[in-house]
């Protein structure tokens, strides 16, 4: 899979006052310059996606795309190989390792990612960490409910060292 990452340059930008939003948004329509007609296309959850959704949708009412075929609007069974995936992310490292699934999603959006021919994630500067965990933030682990304390507690054991205490998140709640 080909992998890229766009981030709006603070430096070209400099003589705009811009919003983390905005920054957002600039991202995410720049990634959608890569969507073509007739391709089956992955789109994420999330704050800064949702402005790539958006804009797919904003291009295919003014007639400017056709044909998209958008997973999960469709499937993986019924169409195994995606064209394009453009997602957030909530951290990621010089070597494009990220960190996702704060915002709630996580297992189908990595299904749809790793099936993807090209993969561009969309984030502003405040994602960017010298190493994967340096933002100190929550590291996003989905589970079966089953036994889930059991899980839990394996998992909080593996980093005891680091003092890492395992919380339940329920479904659409943010970490
Ligand atoms: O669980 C959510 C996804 O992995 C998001 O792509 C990630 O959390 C980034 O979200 P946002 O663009 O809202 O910061």
């Amino acid at each position: 899979m080909e992998a890229g990452l766009l981030i709006p340059s603070p430096l070209s930008l400099s003589q705009l006052i811009l919003t983390q939003d905005n920054l957002k948004k600039i991202t995410a329509y720049k990634a959608v310059e890569y969507v073509e007609f007739g391709m089956v296309l992955g789109l994420g959850t999330g704050s800064t996606a949702k402005h790539a959704v958006d804009r797919v949708g904003e291009l295919l009412r003014q007639g400017k795309l056709k044909d998209i075929i958008g997973i999960p609007t469709s499937n993986l069974d019924s169409h195994p190989v995606v064209d394009l995936a453009i997602d957030g992310a909530d951290e990621v490292d010089p070597y494009l390792n990220l960190v996702k699934g704060r915002g709630g999603s996580l297992l189908r959006e990595k299904m749809v990612e790793g099936a993807c021919k090209k993969f561009v994630v969309i984030i502003d500067e405040s994602k960017l960490v010298n190493y994967i965990g340096g933002s100190g933030l929550a590291m996003s682990v989905e589970v079966i409910q089953f036994c889930w304390k059991f899980t839990a507690s394996r998992l909080q054991n593996l980093f005891q060292e680091s003092s890492c205490v395992a919380k339940l998140r329920t479904l659409g709640k943010k970490a």
